[in-house]
């Protein structure tokens, strides 16, 4: 098996002006093989996302370890950061503010091939490709965020997120803005990418019939903790802790 992602006991401990540190993240392990997909569930305020930031050390680890590719990356320095996040990269839930809202598409696709030192006249075509492999016109490359509509935004994220060409895409509630049929394309899109650039997926979601539809397995947060881990039939079928059995409730009931 090739293992590209290896969490043992991850914690996060925010510290907190006049308050006692908060625990957001709590001795979270899990494993990621390359081609496989991990959900993540966990009502609002679970940690999710703050485990999803740092994998991406968007936030620094507090305690535990984290490796790609079997190597250490837990305490990595920023300059060293840019190799290994070149093969991990993020979606967010709000696609439009995760662009500069005062550039095109295009140059916010473009901007990590900028940096990796691409030709311009090379970087127009990539960012072309690359819209069109995630099934929008090349022409998008020239309109701003807000001349799009939400599901074509997140497309072009996606899109953005792919020009480094990573080995893992990390969702964070990445369809959870979009009404139900343009989330149903993305999801669509987002099993096709799976296959086509081989990529391993985190799925964040709160939503367990997306997990369910699209994840080999998954991990269940509450207050930090996982407190329930496996295959997603199992876990909606048979939940093990009441906490999960409300959140399969909410969703298929
Ligand atoms: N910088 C911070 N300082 C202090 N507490 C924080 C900070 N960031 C997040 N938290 C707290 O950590 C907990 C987990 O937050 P997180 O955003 O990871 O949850 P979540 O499961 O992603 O929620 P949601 O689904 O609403 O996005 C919350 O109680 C949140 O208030």
């Amino acid at each position: 098996m090739n293992t590209l992602l290896e969490a043992e006991h991850l914690t996060k401990v925010f510290a907190q002006r006049g308050k006692e540190p908060f625990k957001a993240v709590d001795d979270v392990s899990f494993s990621l093989q390359a081609g496989e997909t991990l959900g993540i569930v966990g009502e609002s305020g679970s940690g999710k996302s703050t485990l999803a930031k740092m994998i991406t050390r968007l936030t620094d680890i507090t305690d535990g370890t984290l490796k790609f590719q079997g190597k250490d990356i837990t305490k990595l320095k920023q300059s060293q950061l840019r190799d290994v996040y070149g093969n991990i990269q993020m979606v967010f839930q709000n696609p439009a503010g995760s662009f500069d809202p005062r550039r095109t598409l295009g140059d916010g696709i473009g901007e990590s091939l900028r940096n990796r030192g691409m030709k311009k006249t090379d970087i127009a075509i990539r960012v072309k490709e690359l819209l069109e492999q995630c099934g929008l016109d090349g022409e998008l490359a020239k309109r701003y965020p807000h001349e799009v509509s939400g599901g074509q935004c997140q497309r072009a994220a996606i899109a953005r997120a792919l020009a480094v060409e990573p080995k893992v895409l990390i969702c964070d509630e990445a369809t959870s803005s979009l009404d139900v049929t343009i989330q149903k394309q993305i999801m669509e899109l987002l099993e096709e990418l799976k296959d086509t650039h081989g990529l391993s997926f985190i799925f964040i979601c709160h939503n367990l019939a997306l997990v369910q539809s699209f994840c080999d397995k998954v991990l269940v947060l509450y207050d930090g903790k996982v407190v329930e881990s496996g295959k997603p039939d199992d876990i909606i079928n048979e939940p093990k802790e009441a906490y999960t059995k409300k959140l399969v409730d909410a969703v298929f009931e």
